[in-house]
């Protein structure tokens, strides 16, 4: 059985152990970074992605899961946990922000895309090597653009911004700017553990 750990810092970590459970995989949540030494793949949750970048930079856990990511264990990153992974981060307000992310990812991707009137939205999206995909937004980001080995593989229109990146991939590496927990999208969990090395 594979054990899949959530970082459980801030933000809806418990809901995705749910669904890793139905799918035979055991859920490990993890606060430090001796954690991730019992896991073979890694989920960064939704949530407040300052804070969540804040209490990973205050427990030194970056050079950790970049270690992680290099022996090719797998890390999917949905909506905050997508902001987390990116190289590059941006605001309506400021631009490109000074945020702390990991910066594994080579993304460029926009917070809170959706406006006000519309942050949260449930939808149906196509998502390349997943099919048909059920997505909750909810004060969503935006992936814009993708370079070197990052590839955008689902997109999701909305009036407020037009057509939007909505899942990346770049090698081992997974980021959803929705919620696959909310809707329970099993096919989003089976596809990240088809990417744990057998
Ligand atoms: N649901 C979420 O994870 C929202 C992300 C949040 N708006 C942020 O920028 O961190």
């Amino acid at each position: 059985m594979v054990s899949v750990g959530i970082l459980a810092l801030q933000g809806d970590f418990l809901e995705h152990a749910e669904i890793l459970k139905e799918l035979n995989a055991t859920p490990v949540y993890i606060k430090k970074h001796s954690d991730l030494e019992k896991v073979d793949a890694l989920i960064i949750p939704g949530g407040e992605s300052t804070t969540i970048g804040k209490l990973i930079e205050y427990k030194n856990l970056g050079p950790h899961i970049q270690r992680f990511v290099d022996e090719g264990k797998p890390v999917m990153g949905t909506c905050a946990g997508a902001i987390i992974l990116a190289k590059e981060v941006r605001d309506r307000v400021v631009g490109i922000t000074n945020q702390f992310t990991l910066k594994l990812m080579d993304i460029s991707i926009l917070r809170n895309a959706f406006g006000r009137q519309r942050e949260s939205f449930e939808t149906t999206l196509w998502i390349d090597s997943l099919g048909e995909v059920r997505a909750a937004f909810i004060r969503a980001p935006a992936i814009l653009n993708a370079w070197n080995n990052a590839k955008i593989i689902g997109y999701v229109e909305h009036p407020a911004i037009g057509k939007a990146g909505a899942a990346a991939i770049q090698n081992n590496m997974l980021a959803l700017t929705f919620h696959p927990e909310i809707t329970q999208e099993k096919k989003v969990y089976s596809y990240f553990l088809n990417l744990i090395k057998k």
